[in-house]
């Protein structure tokens, strides 16, 4: 259980040495001057809607313009710039070609005031808050597991034989032929880890090492944490294909996080026009995502008990948070205690 919440008004941004840093926050990463920004706002407006304790954090590449960081910020965002992080020249054909700028995710490990993070894409909505996931054991690496049926996954062995891991039994793997079956793999739409310096640095080494492949920065931490990774329920990240490749396993009532990444999805690029986006489920989950969205009440200015940090957010009263967290995250010395986790 985290620790009580020390403040109940905000400090003048002056803050003591004795109590500890709020180590937790959300974060999630954009690249680019095009409309992914949508999509970061949209999950600002969800997690706020949920009443998510802690902060979101924007890792955002140097080509991401000042007037979408300012979208952000009013947002109630903190937006930090990172470095791209490129993989070793190679000839590699990724799944997607912009994939390529994926390996700067790379850089979260970097955010060492934070204790615990929970990662996000900018193409992911939260519909139930998931502030407990922050309380799962130390030392491994939470994920959900991906599904390799939709034709993204064509150049590997498991498509090529019908298996996945999201129904083994169906197609059993081949282990005399193949040798052992792939490693639990997760989709790195959404995890939760502990940033680190030392991880951080020998995951860049690593990547030096590493000839790019298919799926990118995906690829990369599949392989450099197998050893740690912990497969949560699915309905922490709902990979949209689930829907039509598996959906004895999904239960979408219960699903939390939607992850648009399925061909077409995207709600702020939705046309309909690709396959299985005429779906009843799709149709309904765009209109959803567009809902938050589009709903004013939940702008960081305009929500309830004047501006709302992740305190009053988790039933304080009604305190802005922001300034304090974003001083606190900008002092890396400093330390307060956090507010009790919401869920
Ligand atoms: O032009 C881009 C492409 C990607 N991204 C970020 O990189 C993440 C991973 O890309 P994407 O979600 O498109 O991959 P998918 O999950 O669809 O394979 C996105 O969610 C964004 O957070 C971005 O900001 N701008
Ligand atoms: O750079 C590689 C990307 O790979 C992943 O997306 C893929 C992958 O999950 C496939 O399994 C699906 O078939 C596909 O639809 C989906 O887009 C992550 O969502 C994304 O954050 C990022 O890591
Ligand atoms: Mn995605």
């Amino acid at each position: 259980m985290a620790p009580e919440l020390i403040p109940t008004s905000v400090p003048k941004l002056g803050f003591t040495k004795t109590a500890t840093l709020p180590s937790r926050a959300y974060v999630t990463f954009l690249a680019g001057n095009g409309d992914y920004v949508k999509g970061v706002v949209g999950l600002a407006k969800g997690l706020r809607k949920v009443n998510a304790a802690y902060p979101l954090v924007v890792a955002v590449l140097p080509d991401v313009p000042e007037d979408h960081r300012r979208i952000l910020q009013s947002q109630g965002c903190i937006v930090r710039e990172i470095e791209p992080v490129y993989p070793p020249e190679n000839q590699t054909q990724f799944a997607m070609a912009y994939y390529v700028i994926n390996y700067s995710k790379l850089r979260i490990w970097e955010f060492v005031e934070y204790e615990k993070v929970i990662y996000l894409d900018g193409d992911i909505q939260v519909y139930d808050n998931i502030d407990h996931l922050f309380d799962l054991p130390d030392g491994h690496f939470y994920a959900v597991m991906d599904c390799f049926c939709e034709t993204t996954w064509s150049h590997t062995p498991q498509y090529q034989i019908g298996y996945c891991q999201q129904c083994p039994e169906k197609v059993q793997w081949p282990t005399s032929e193949l040798g052992p079956p792939p490693s639990l793999y997760f989709n790195a739409g959404m995890f939760v880890f502990e940033p680190g310096l030392e991880t951080y640095h020998d995951l860049l080494r690593t990547l030096r090492g590493t000839p790019p492949t298919p799926f990118a920065e995906q690829d990369l931490l599949n392989m450099y944490f197998r050893k740690i990774y912990k497969p949560i329920p699915l309905v922490y990240n709902l990979v949209l294909a689930m829907l039509w490749r598996h959906p004895e396993n999904v239960e979408l009532d219960k699903v939390k996080v939607v992850h648009y990444c399925a061909a077409g999805s995207k709600p702020w690029r939705y046309t309909g026009k690709e396959e299985n986006m005429q779906r009843e489920d799709i149709k309904m989950l765009v209109k959803k995502w567009w809902g938050i969205y589009n709903d004013e009440s939940l702008d960081y200015k305009k929500a309830a008990g004047g501006v709302v940090g992740p305190a009053a957010a988790s039933g304080g009263e009604g305190v802005n948070m922001q300034p304090f967290m974003e001083a606190l995250s900008e002092a890396a010395a400093v330390q307060c205690m956090t507010a009790p986790s919401a869920a």
